[in-house]
């Protein structure tokens, strides 16, 4: 914020807290009412120990001299007495503000989801709630009390000094001024500073539950890589701006060290000519005693507190009483773009398709994360081995076993499965038995503790081939839509995908009529103004122009209606490849060539009409379900025959230990 900025703060501040202040005058009297006793005890601390000198020991009465240092002894008592009081009367005024920020915030908060319901979740209020509202009261207090002990001690000890002699007030004050001055000069890049700072604190807050509603995604897509760069720069620039913050802090300090210690050499440099007009030595020492124990440490306080509290307070309150819907005070010092490292060429060297200004997100919604594109120039689909067409199988797990840890009892143990190429399997089984973590190790994003995990043929994980995602597509429940064109969506798995085949997938998802709502194939989304089942379709989409010939659909369909899902699903087993459904409704399991039922030590695999024979579980489950007029079941495009589809027992049991 420059120094206009912070004029333009301070406007938007001062009229609520005038108002503020105007509601607590009562409480204000009092909080006078004790300090005026604190700056009775700064006058008799110094008038004190002048006259002990001149009327006490230096006139040779000890008696006098020690009753004089009583007195400034017992002004001491009368201090603590102030700040007790002081400290009730705090409470008053600072709950009411903390009471009112509160208020404020959630008001703020539903507001803007009112307004905006995609920005429901909008993490920066979570920040303006906790800590920011939290940083106001402390600073309140803390400015409360050091600009309250300031004034009045200021007021006592100039006093004190006046009536022991004017003249000190000539050699004193100028340097007091000037040091005042001084600090002031530094409050207006300080709190820009402190600005700059909250902003990015901000900012880190939201692109963190960005990240986390969407890290399934993220883990899916293989972007975890640019999005911790991506993170990591705003982590940096925030460490950046509160770097900022200290040497502005270091700045001030010096401008304390100045102001605090002038007067006091002033003092000296003028002794002498103070002794030659007139002035005693109890009077000299009474004006260090002012200088020293009470207005060098209020000036010390007064400053520490407006340089940290002070700005933080402003920047802070500017924030409250800006409303969301108010346009931005645009920040000066705003964080610097996040530089994003380039992406190695062997891994994605397409471009993130550029978000325009029009449709960026507002700094409180959490922007959308950058995930890069599969490369443009990704392999083609890994082809069988030759000679084997058709009988490696397009995924096989032989001898699975894993757990999330090394202490965790595992969630699929010693378990055997062989997907032929083209078929279509859905998965089953109770929530938590382990159908994503399954569907996961198929994508390779997990890797088993023991077995092997191959799809068509090569290791599924890490220790496969490059360009994973040119062999398997895995499509989570809360499916990952980016600020772009729709047809940029479309083809994000395969951005080289022409018209025509783009114009295929939309008809075969029936997506015709959300295309047109949306504006078009070259409209720009804004990924928060979609549905979750919207998303879906468009992932849907997305899967269909895949290259992959596995894909693995992860509960990718729940946030469609039956028909809709329906459609969905034949026309992704129709699509040359092979389909893993995690099924959702008892209609998509029917609709598979088989069915896997996972049931730790009970797991099957069998066509529906058959497994509902063999498998209690299964039957539990489509009991559970409901019952449902089965479809005949749906024989893909390219899909094996029956002698080339493996049978039940090429389902092991699947076991779980203890
Ligand atoms: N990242 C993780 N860390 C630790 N445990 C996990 C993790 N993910 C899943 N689990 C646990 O592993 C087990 C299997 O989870 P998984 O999500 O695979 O089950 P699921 O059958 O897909 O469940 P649902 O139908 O509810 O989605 C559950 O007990 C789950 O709590």
């Amino acid at each position: 914020m420059t120094a206009s900025g912070e004029r333009g703060a301070l406007g938007r501040v001062l009229p609520e807290g005038r108002r503020f202040l105007r509601g607590r005058r009562r409480v204000l009297l009092a909080l006078s009412g004790w300090s005026l006793l604190e700056a009775a005890q700064t006058f008799l601390g110094g008038y004190g120990v002048a006259r002990a000198l001149d009327d006490g020991f230096l006139a040779g009465r000890t008696g006098t001299g020690l009753l004089w240092l009583t007195v400034a002894a017992a002004a001491v008592l009368l201090g603590g007495l102030a700040v007790r009081g002081v400290f009730t009367g705090l409470a008053g005024l600072v709950e009411p503000l903390r009471d009112g920020l509160v208020r404020r915030a959630v008001d703020q908060a539903l507001g803007a989801a009112l307004a905006d319901p995609a920005r429901a979740g909008a993490t920066a209020a979570v920040s303006r709630l906790t800590h920011q509202t939290e940083i106001a009261r402390d600073s309140f207090a803390g400015l409360v009390l050091t600009a309250r002990s300031f004034v009045f001690t200021t007021a006592g000890a100039l006093l004190g000094m006046a009536s022991l002699a004017p003249a000190l007030l000539l050699v004193v004050v100028p340097p007091l001024l000037a040091g005042l001055v001084l600090f002031a000069a530094t409050f207006p890049p300080m709190a820009a500073a402190q600005r700059a700072y909250l902003d990015a604190d901000e900012a880190l807050s939201a692109r963190v539950g960005a990240i986390g509603a969407g890290l399934r995604d993220v883990a899916a897509s293989g972007a975890g890589a640019r999005v911790a760069a991506d993170t990591g720069g705003l982590i940096a620039a925030e460490a950046r701006l509160s770097r900022a913050l200290a040497r502005w802090a270091a700045v001030r300090a010096l401008a304390l060290g100045a102001a605090g210690r002038l007067p006091v050499v002033a003092l000296l440099l003028a002794t002498p000519w103070l002794l030659d007009g007139g002035m005693t030595a109890g009077a000299l020492l009474g004006a260090l005693t002012y200088l020293v124990q009470a207005l060098l440490p209020a000036l010390h306080e007064l400053m520490t507190a407006f340089g940290t509290a002070g700005t933080r307070l402003l920047v802070v309150l500017d924030r409250f009483t800006h409303r969301p819907d108010d346009p931005a005070p645009a920040p000066a010092t705003a964080p610097a773009p996040v530089p994003v490292p380039p992406s190695p060429p062997t891994a994605a060297p397409a471009p993130v398709p550029p978000r325009p200004a029009a449709v960026s997100a507002p700094d409180t919604a959490p922007a959308p994360l950058p995930v890069p594109p599969p490369s443009a120039s990704a392999p083609a689909p890994v082809p069988p081995p030759p000679g084997t067409a058709g009988r490696v199988p397009a995924a096989e797990l032989r001898g699975v076993t894993f757990a999330y840890g090394p202490g965790a009892r595992p969630v699929l143990a010693g378990l055997d499965l062989r997907v032929a190429q083209g078929e279509h399997l859905a998965v089953v089984g109770p929530s938590g038995i382990g159908k994503s973590t399954l569907t996961a190790l198929l994508a390779g994003t997990l890797a088993p503790d023991r077995g092997t995990v191959r799809v068509a043929g090569v290791p599924a994980g890490a220790d496969g081939p490059a360009h994973p995602e040119s062999r398997r597509a895995l499509l989570p429940q809360q499916a990952y839509v980016f600020t772009g064109t729709v047809r940029d969506n479309l083809r994000y798995l395969r951005p080289e995908a022409s018209a025509a085949e783009v114009a295929e997938a939309v008809r075969a998802l029936d997506l015709g009529e959300l295309v047109r709502r949306l504006g078009g194939l070259d409209a720009v989304l804004d990924p928060r103004r979609l549905s979750a089942g919207e998303r879906q379709r468009l992932a849907l989409g997305r899967a269909h122009l895949s290259p992959a010939p596995l894909l693995l659909l992860d509960e990718a369909t729940c946030h469609l209606d039956p028909d809709t899902e329906e459609r969905a699903e034949r026309a992704l087993a129709a699509r040359p490849g092979t389909l893993v459904v995690v099924a959702h409704r008892i209609s998509s399991a029917v609709r598979a060539d088989r069915v896997l039922v996972l049931d730790g030590d009970r797991a099957r695999c069998a066509p529906h009409r058959e497994l509902l024979g063999r498998s209690e579980l299964y039957r539990d489950l489509v009991g559970r379900w409901g019952p449902e007029d089965p479809p005949a079941p749906h024989r893909p495009r390219g899909a094996s025959t029956a002698a080339e589809r493996p049978r039940d027992p090429e389902v092991t049991p699947s076991r779980r230990p203890g």
